[in-house]
């Protein structure tokens, strides 16, 4: 029998720390979500009714083995994909109801993603990537603002760089870049400092950490580093498309033995 996890890694959270001002207010919410995709005859379960909330100020990771439907999850919770049953809420508007239209508008206006693949345009320079969602919505695009993330990320040198010509991590740190600079209400993120050394995954730790307890904004990660994990408010456990456990302000070495104990407990 599993041990019961959920009762044995919730702790109270430290009174100071790194730790963001949740506000009480939910700005992602999923109630009884449940995912299953077809292959030919074959009905795959993937989630099996997750519900979850997080605050505003609130940055969550998700971690659980390979596998488990993390990244499903977050698809799920970013509108990416449909529910096959549940509801999913970001910034107080449930997206079941939205039509593609309005989806797709709120998708580019309020939130942010973070992806393993990451999605930019070849013909563009790195500046232009990360000006892309401001020319999209028609805006003006802050190019201070761009040009100092490029910075914080270690791009100053590479601006006008194409990403053909760049290496996976320089091409990473471009799509994050333009997820900072987009200044999201809503931040999702699919291992996001997975390609990157460890100085520069640090310096764009923080600034998710700093987006997200902006008032207003929240950010959940799928990781499978502990020492991101431990960044993070709190961290949620899944397993075989469940939530298995919870941790809040939670020490590296607490991530890795949840994460341990819940290999072990595989099905
Ligand atoms: N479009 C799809 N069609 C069929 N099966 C899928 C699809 N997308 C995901 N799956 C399956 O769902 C399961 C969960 O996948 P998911 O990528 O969500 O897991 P994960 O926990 O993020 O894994 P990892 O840590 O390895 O990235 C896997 O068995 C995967 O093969």
């Amino acid at each position: 029998m599993p041990r019961e996890l959920d009762e044995l890694q919730r702790k109270e959270a430290p009174a100071a720390g790194n730790l963001g001002s949740p506000t009480g207010r939910p700005r992602i919410t999923a109630d009884a979500v449940h995912k299953a995709y077809q292959v030919g005859d074959d009905t795959l379960e993937i989630l099996h009714g997750v519900s979850l909330a997080v605050e505003e100020g609130e940055l969550v990771a998700v971690m659980g083995p390979s596998g488990s439907g993390k990244s499903t999850l977050l698809y799920c919770l970013a509108g990416l994909e449909e529910p096959t049953s549940g509801a999913v809420s970001l910034a107080g508007k449930e997206l079941g109801p939205l039509s593609r239209a309005d989806l797709a508008r709120m998708r580019r206006t309020s939130v942010g993603f973070v992806f393993q693949s990451y999605n930019l345009i070849p013909t563009l320079t790195a500046r232009q990537n990360v000006a892309l969602p401001y020319t999209l919505n028609k805006a003006k695009a802050p190019t201070a603002l761009i040009d100092q993330t490029l910075t914080t990320v270690g791009l100053a040198d590479r601006m006008d760089a194409r990403p053909p010509s760049m290496s996976g991590g320089e091409q990473q740190r471009v799509a994050l870049a333009r997820v900072l600079a987009q200044r999201p209400q809503v931040l999702f993120a699919d291992e996001p400092t997975g390609a990157l050394d460890s100085r520069t995954g640090d310096v764009v730790l923080q600034e998710l950490v700093q987006i997200a307890h902006q008032s207003d904004s929240c950010g959940l990660i799928v990781t499978h580093d502990p020492s991101v994990a431990a960044a993070c408010d709190r961290v949620l456990f899944l397993r075989d498309g469940r939530l298995a456990g919870e941790l809040t302000g939670a020490t590296i070495e607490e991530v890795s033995a949840v994460l341990a104990d819940l290999s072990q407990t595989e099905d």
